[in-house]
């Protein structure tokens, strides 16, 4: 029998994974042609994200190997385009004069990024993110270019802003409406992760409108509605996108925003079928992959002559994939005059839940910073679960019982390939499957935005028992399969004393490593090798290389130091001075005490550093910051010690001292506690003869109360046991772990044991001085080095 004529046009993830489905039910049955406009075979355009963001690499993105189309007779046209289709005739045309007939055809093309026509969306430098080529061209701007503007806060503006942040660049984001995301999450969810995303150090612009791209050839920025204007060398659009049909429509077929097809996702001319983000089916476009694979698994069903009820449509989920943010959201995400919600807003933990249901069934979900349960709320949404089923499940999860236990076999565990969880058991136990890779080879599991890996280990944690042996080794970042201690072992072992050759040596996964990986490995270095290491600007964050605060409109705050929050009149002049000679925005008092010059221009801060003449405050750096303290025992009548005498010595002694998060202090007087000890770093407080020294308290986001290290008599003794502590922190925190993380993390007693023991004290107080002899005022060196003036500040001299 002469097979029939299958040609697909269009070579991306819901084509192929159509014809894998095909191939899967029919092997041998069809003559398959494929056409992609892309000189690629098949890849996972989902994980661009994560190359943008160093987690993975562009040869490890393929889904279908040139071979696979081999294997499978496929015949594959890479970097071909279809210009014409004759559906009298059953050919198709492309732009290198090749004519195909088809007995069947299917149009997968996709969608096209939305570009807003703006005046200079033409210039050098303004980009979608859509393929593997805007994702090279973003890699290589970066190389060169310091300041990038991503217009579009939704998921793919904010996954493009982390990746750039990991390449080093300076991201703003520009959105349009007045919180994040805001097609696919509530207010307050859209509300924590900017400032999450902000902790991260990206820039938001809120309500924004753009109404020019400026620069000659390449852009040097972007001025909007409001009149505003900010700088940027690199602009990315990410603003949505539009169903890539003009082939179809040119060709007679119908088309409304996307193509029309039907449940079979047949259009209206015979034989001509459509799946993917170009279809619309049930007035639905959909744009992303669970629902097209879906459709492409109905298409399949249908060319293959299955009985099949066709394609109902979908319930959709998202999630968002930059590291450190756990958002997800399915179904409805508003309220309605019909819905009731069930809300948990825990701020404590930064976690927040909505859940809407309607006529006692559940409708959708919301969830911030814990999004464990988002698979069994996407799972019971679909069933049309009623509200006690949820809480049933609930409860179960609160007894122990893990979450993948408590799901039932239909239960969808991979919402983008829609694999089950009885799928994943019974693969599991039939082929011997032991990890997540053998599980995503068996299944499609986490074969595409890879965001259920973890229920997956869950899923053979419950299956294999103690057989399985999940890799929970927490690593340096996604560079290197080593983990903090592995590779400061390494560093003192083998005396590695550069960030490169760190890389070089321990064979680093990525050339130039990552945001999260350089700083550290710097930090790491600096803190084994005070005297050798020579501080690596270009691998510290943006505020540290500048030494000073990047504002939300691209200016920078200075912050001179003030020892202990004290100040006299001439300095106070000083400061007015300069204010007023460098227009400077706002003059503010911060919580430490200090005076924070805010709004001033990049090019100016060599000026004002020199007129100001005072060190730097250190407001900016993952280091020892302010010391508070209160006004004590000469001027207060609850004083018992001179607070201020001690803040003061504290500051001078640990001034500038790298540690690997900032770390703040407070000294009182008196058990009132003006100063705040009680949730700093470092809280000393004054008593009768005494003082008390409280380490690991944290007044943020996560507010955690200092816990009593030590009592002692003298001010002297109070520097050596904070040296001590101090010491033991930046020896064996992780970098980037706060203080309170750390002490949460190994316990208060171990640290006690540590710094009461008079040679381990003694030891750590040797090091401490180590580490503060190589100590630099940064302003001054900055002022000192044409080169760096020049190269960070556009300055030639400073006046
Ligand atoms: C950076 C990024 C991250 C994403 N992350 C997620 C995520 O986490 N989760 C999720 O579910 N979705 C995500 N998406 C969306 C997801 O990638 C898309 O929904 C999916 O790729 C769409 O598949 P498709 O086959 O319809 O279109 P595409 O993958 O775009 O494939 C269409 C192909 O057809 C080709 N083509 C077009 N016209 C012609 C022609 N005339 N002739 C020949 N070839 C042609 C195109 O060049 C393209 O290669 C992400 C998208 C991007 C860009
Ligand atoms: N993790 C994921 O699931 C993921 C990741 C990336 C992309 N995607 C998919 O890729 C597609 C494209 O993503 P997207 O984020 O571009 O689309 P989107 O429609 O989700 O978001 C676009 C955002 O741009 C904003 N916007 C529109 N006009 C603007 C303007 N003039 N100025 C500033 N902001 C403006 C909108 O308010 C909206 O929030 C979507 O289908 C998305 O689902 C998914
Ligand atoms: S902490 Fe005590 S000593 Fe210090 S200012 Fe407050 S009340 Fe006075
Ligand atoms: S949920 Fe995206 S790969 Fe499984």
């Amino acid at each position: 029998m002469d097979k029939k004529k299958l040609v697909l046009i269009g070579n991306g993830m819901a084509g192929i994974r159509t014809i894998e489905e095909i191939i899967k039910l029919l092997p041998d049955q069809f003559e398959i042609t494929v056409f992609g406009k892309e000189p690629y075979p098949n890849y996972n355009r989902i994980q661009l994200s994560k190359v943008l963001q160093g987690d993975t690499e562009l040869k490890d993105i393929t889904l279908n190997e040139w071979q696979w189309y081999e294997d499978n007779d496929i015949l594959l046209y890479p970097g071909e385009t279809v210009t014409k289709i004759d559906k009298d005739q059953q050919v198709v045309y492309t732009d290198k004069g090749k004519e195909t007939p088809y007995d069947y055809l299917i149009i997968a093309t996709g969608s096209n990024p939305f570009m807003l026509p703006l005046l200079g969306a033409d210039k050098e430098g303004v980009t979608a993110f859509r393929d593997i080529e805007d994702c090279e061209k973003m890699i290589d701007a970066s190389k060169n270019y310091k300041r990038a503007a991503v217009i579009g806060g939704g998921l793919l503006g904010l996954e493009a802003a982390r990746g750039l942040l990991n390449l080093g660049m300076e991201v703003d984001v520009i959105h349009i409406a007045d919180y994040l995301m805001e097609r696919q999450l509530d207010q307050p969810a859209g509300e924590l992760l900017k400032k999450e995303l902000e902790s991260q150090g990206m820039n938001f612009l809120l309500e924004k409108q753009t109404a020019e791209i400026t620069g000659k050839k390449r852009v040097t920025g972007l001025k909007f509605k409001d009149g505003g204007w900010i700088p940027a060398d690199l602009v990315v659009m990410a603003v949505g996108i539009k169903p890539n049909v003009a082939l179809a429509q040119e060709s007679g077929i119908e088309v409304n925003r996307g193509i029309v097809v039907n449940d079979h996702m047949e259009t209206n001319v015979p034989n001509i079928y459509s799946v993917g983000e170009c279809a619309e089916h049930d007035q639905m476009v959909y744009g992303l992959v669970a629902p097209l694979y879906e459709q492409g698994q109905a298409l399949a069903k249908h060319i293959c002559g299955m009985n099949h009820q066709g394609y109902k449509g979908s319930v959709l989920s998202t999630q968002l994939k930059v590291s450190g943010v756990d958002v997800f959201s399915t179904g409805l995400i508003n309220e309605t005059a019909e819905t009731k919600s069930i809300k948990v807003f825990d701020e404590w933990q930064n976690t927040y839940k909505k859940i809407l249901v309607q006529d006692d069934k559940l409708k959708g979900a919301v969830l911030f910073g814990n999004t464990k349960e988002g698979t069994k709320l996407l799972s019971l949404i679909k069933k049309g679960a009623n509200v006690e089923d949820y809480l049933e499940s609930q409860s179960a999860a609160d007894d122990g019982e893990s979450i993948v236990a408590s799901m039932s076999d239909d239960e969808i565990i991979c919402g983008c390939n829609g694999v089950s969880k009885g799928a994943i058991v019974s693969a599991i136990k039939s082929d011997g499957l032991t990890s997540v890779e053998e599980v995503k080879g068996a299944t499609n599991a986490s074969r595409s935005c890879g965001t259920c890996k973890n229920l997956v280990s869950d899923l053979l944690t419950d299956t294999l028992g103690d057989e399985y042996e999940a890799d929970t080794k927490e690593t340096v970042c996604a560079c290197t399969d080593l983990s903090r201690d592995e590779v400061i072992a390494e560093i003192k072992e083998k005396g590695l004393t550069h960030t490169k050759e760190v890389m070089n040596v321990l064979e680093w996964k990525t050339e130039e490593g990552c945001s999260k990986c350089k700083p550290a490995l710097n930090y790491y270095l600096g803190m084994v090798y005070p005297k050798e290491h020579e501080d690596e600007r270009e691998s510290r964050f943006v505020n540290e290389r500048l030494h000073a605060n990047i504002q939300k409109d691209g200016t920078y705050s200075v912050v001179p130091r003030m020892y202990g929050g004290v100040t006299n009149a001439k300095d106070l002049r000083t400061i007015a001075d300069v204010a007023e000679k460098y227009d400077v925005g706002m003059i503010k008092l911060t919580g430490g005490q200090r005076i924070d010059l805010l709004g001033v221009k990049k090019e100016d801060l060599p000026d004002v550093w020199k007129d100001l003449g005072m060190p730097s405050g250190y407001a900016y750096g993952k280091s020892v910051r302010t010391v508070k303290t209160c006004v004590g025992a000469e001027f207060c009548r609850f004083g018992t010690q001179d607070s201020t005498g001690m803040g003061i010595q504290l500051e001078k002694k640990f001034e500038g001292l790298n540690t690997p998060h900032k770390v703040k202090m407070g000294v009182s007087a008196c058990p009132r506690n003006c100063a705040e000890g009680g949730i700093k770093d470092v809280g000393i407080v004054g008593l009768d003869g005494v003082w008390e020294v409280y380490v690991g308290g944290n007044g943020g986001t996560e507010l955690r109360k200092a816990e009593l290290l030590v009592k002692v008599k003298s001010q002297q003794e109070v520097l050596e046991y904070t040296a001590a502590f101090l010491q033991y922190y930046r020896e064996n925190a992780r970098y980037l772990e706060r203080s309170s993380h750390y002490l949460e993390r190994v316990g208060i007693e171990h640290v006690k044991e540590v710094v009461n023991d008079d040679q381990l004290r003694k030891e750590l107080n040797v090091r401490m001085d180590e580490a503060l002899g190589v100590y630099k005022e940064p302003w001054n060196e900055v002022l000192e080095s044409e080169t760096t003036l020049k190269d960070l500040y556009q300055k030639v001299t400073a006046k």
